[in-house]
């Protein structure tokens, strides 16, 4: 039997593109919560109904960018997406956020954070146009409308740096869980000479770094055990530096 994997996989572009349109026209919440009871892990039918990513096929079409994926997991989902940036847009990024994060460094109000020692920074919301036309190329990636988009992360690791096992979204516990984080990808901006993988232990996977592709992830489910097999981390960086950019998706609109 034929499986698929996106709620999309039945709909033309266009309902497609009016589905994803009630997400932010209407009560989001209400709607993803919907999205998410359709199913569990025990009900395989109705839990592939459960995908933000529309991972039908192996290419997304951007515009006239032909950008190919590789699913490495499926519940929960996790993708190997590449040519995402070019090489020029990587150099651009690390570029636009150099400066700034110096900055940061010798801040004295930099704490020092043992989960993650590596050096980051944000971009606003739409804060010029290269940030504003990759938020969109991304948006289309990760099959949610730009409106649920944080501002992009920079993270810049040196020799010894790492991000230690975590969960991107929020404890329910937290304030910022009433609109919580739903999906992530992070995008490598350069090659790294040795270490600064992708790790998920629960899940045994290990992406490498490659300039201008990127790592998929999302932790929406109705099933809590599911989200928290997204735990992920940056290995230390053993030789040379590594520099990603991370977008991250809310349930709700965010601007
Ligand atoms: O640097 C990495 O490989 C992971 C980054 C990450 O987990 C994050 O930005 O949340
Ligand atoms: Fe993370």
């Amino acid at each position: 039997m034929k499986r698929t994997f996106s709620h999309y996989s039945t709909k033309t572009e266009e309902q497609r593109c009016k589905y994803v349109g009630t997400l932010v026209k209407e009560n989001e919440d209400k709607h993803m919560s919907e999205i998410a009871s359709n199913g569990s892990r025990t009900e395989p039918e109705k839990a592939s109904e459960q995908h933000l990513f529309d991972s039908v096929g192996s290419v997304i079409t951007v515009g006239d960018t032909t950008i190919p994926f590789t699913k490495l997991h499926m519940w929960p989902l996790v993708v190997l997406v590449e040519n995402v940036l070019s090489h020029e847009e990587c150099n651009q990024l690390i570029r636009l956020s150099g400066e700034r994060l110096k900055r940061s460094k010798i801040s004295s109000e930099r704490v020092v954070n043992q989960m993650r020692t590596s050096s980051g920074m944000f971009f606003e919301e739409s804060e010029n146009d290269v940030i504003g036309t990759l938020e969109k190329r991304f948006s289309k990636i990760m099959n949610i409308p730009v409106e649920h988009a944080e501002g992009l992360q920079i993270l810049n690791y040196t020799p010894g740096q790492e991000y230690k096992a975590h969960h991107d979204f929020f404890l329910p516990t937290s304030k910022a869980a009433s609109n919580n984080r739903i999906s992530t990808m992070v995008v490598y901006l350069n090659d790294v000479e040795e270490g600064g993988e992708t790790y998920f232990p629960e899940i045994d996977i290990t992406v490498t770094p490659k300039k201008g592709s990127a790592v998929y992830f999302e932790y929406f489910y109705n099933d809590e055990e599911l989200n928290k097999k997204t735990l992920h981390g940056g290995a230390p960086v053993v030789r040379g530096e590594k520099w990603v950019a991370t977008q991250w998706m809310r349930r709700k609109r965010v601007r």
